[in-house]
């Protein structure tokens, strides 16, 4: 299918950026992946493995792993950013600085940097000078590194301000087992990858309580409500929460075994603090940092988050998880759709 093949730098060689390396390998791309562990780096070219983050997976002769930045770089137009968001300023001012020609941003990570409330697309915009960047492109969609590297059939979306530069990417990555799709909605494609882990580790939280399919159910659909609301207040276009990026990213995170976000939850729910849950871990979390954003979002936009609500106060003000759930379960009766049109209406106006 691939008509063009390049040499891609992959920023990022944890589950992600090693999965993704493994599509473009397997699509017959020279995949240089870059990461800040030495000895991880060794393991990927001496062993053809990255068993902390992929275990029992072979990767394929076309992966190369790179301990310099401004190695993997050389030569290099396009690169795929898959560092978790907290890390993603830090890695753009290296490459800011090691970059020699125009760079297409590829970005992969889903989260909303708290306190500036930006998404990682305007992250990028911000860090990088103009003329060292062509195109910033965000894929996004249901899709575990595990299922991925394991070649089992997946789904996604990528979305750019310029179509074209989205075009090129779907090009780069589609192949038999992963399907891309294009959205011009950037906002929403950015918004939907990034709420959706607040919503797993609430579905996490009710799990490990012991609660039912009834209770994951209602926080899949009334979590699909909120992040519509913030996401069509916000500029989004309320269709793309029904795609890949909205339901299917949120469907895939609640009920995966593979969910970080959704395995933190558990834990939570199961009586550990958040220390101890984040400690465990040892993967990014991405759902925590985004909650405080998803938070500090819905005020900024005066739209009501209940669920974002509630976790922020287990997270961050140490209220006791059932009771979370009591309070959310006994709000004021409300009508099922009645916050969306209103968001929908003020939009038309
Ligand atoms: N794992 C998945 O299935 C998956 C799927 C879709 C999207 N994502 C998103 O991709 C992003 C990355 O997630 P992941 O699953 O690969 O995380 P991970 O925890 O598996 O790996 C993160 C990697 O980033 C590296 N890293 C951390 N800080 C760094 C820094 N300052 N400089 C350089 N490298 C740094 C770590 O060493 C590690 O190799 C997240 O935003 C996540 O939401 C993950
Ligand atoms: O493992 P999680 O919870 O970080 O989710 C990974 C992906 O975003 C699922 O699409």
């Amino acid at each position: 299918m691939p008509k063009e093949t390049k040499s891609i730098a992959v920023i990022g060689a944890g589950s992600w950026g090693t999965a993704l390396a493994m599509v473009l390998a397997d699509n017959h791309h020279e995949v240089r992946l870059w990461g800040h562990k030495k000895n991880q780096i060794n393991e990927i070219n001496e062993q053809h493995t990255n068993r902390k983050y992929l275990p029992e997976i072979e990767l394929p002769a076309g992966i190369t792993g790179y301990s310099s930045l401004g190695q993997a770089l050389e030569g290099i137009t396009d690169i795929i950013l898959a560092v978790p968001t907290k890390a993603i300023r830090g890695v753009l001012g290296q490459i800011r600085e090691l970059a020699k020609k125009p760079l297409m941003v590829v970005h992969v990570s889903k989260g909303i940097e708290p306190d500036t409330l930006l998404r990682i697309s305007e992250m990028i915009e911000e860090e990088m000078p103009a003329e060292l960047l062509k195109d910033v492109v965000v894929l996004s969609g249901p899709s575990h590194a595990e299922e991925v590297s394991q070649r089992h059939p997946t789904t996604v979306a990528v979305s750019s301000k310029n179509m074209a530069a989205a075009e090129r990417i779907q090009d780069l990555f589609i192949n038999q087992n992963f399907r891309v799709y294009t959205n011009p909605d950037i906002v929403g494609v950015e918004i939907g990858g990034a709420l959706k882990n607040i919503i797993a580790l609430a579905a996490g939280i009710t799990d490990g309580l012991g609660y039912g399919d009834n209770a994951k159910a209602a926080l899949i659909t009334r979590g699909l409500a909120e992040i519509s609301r913030l996401g069509t207040a916000m500029g989004a276009n309320p269709l793309t929460f029904s795609g890949l990026a909205g339901i299917g990213d949120l469907i895939v995170t609640c009920t995966s075994i593979h969910s970080r976000n959704w395995r933190a939850g558990n834990l939570l729910g199961k009586g550990q603090n958040l220390n101890e849950v984040l400690e465990n871990m040892g993967m990014i979390v991405e759902g925590v940092r985004t909650t405080k954003a998803a938070f500090q979002l819905a005020e900024k936009y005066s739209v009501n988050m209940p669920i974002t609500n509630a976790l922020y106060n287990v997270l961050f003000n140490g209220r006791n998880v059932k009771e979370s759930v009591d309070i959310l379960m006994n709000r004021t009766k409300t009508a099922e759709m009645e916050d969306l049109f209103n968001v929908l209406d003020s939009r038309l106006k």
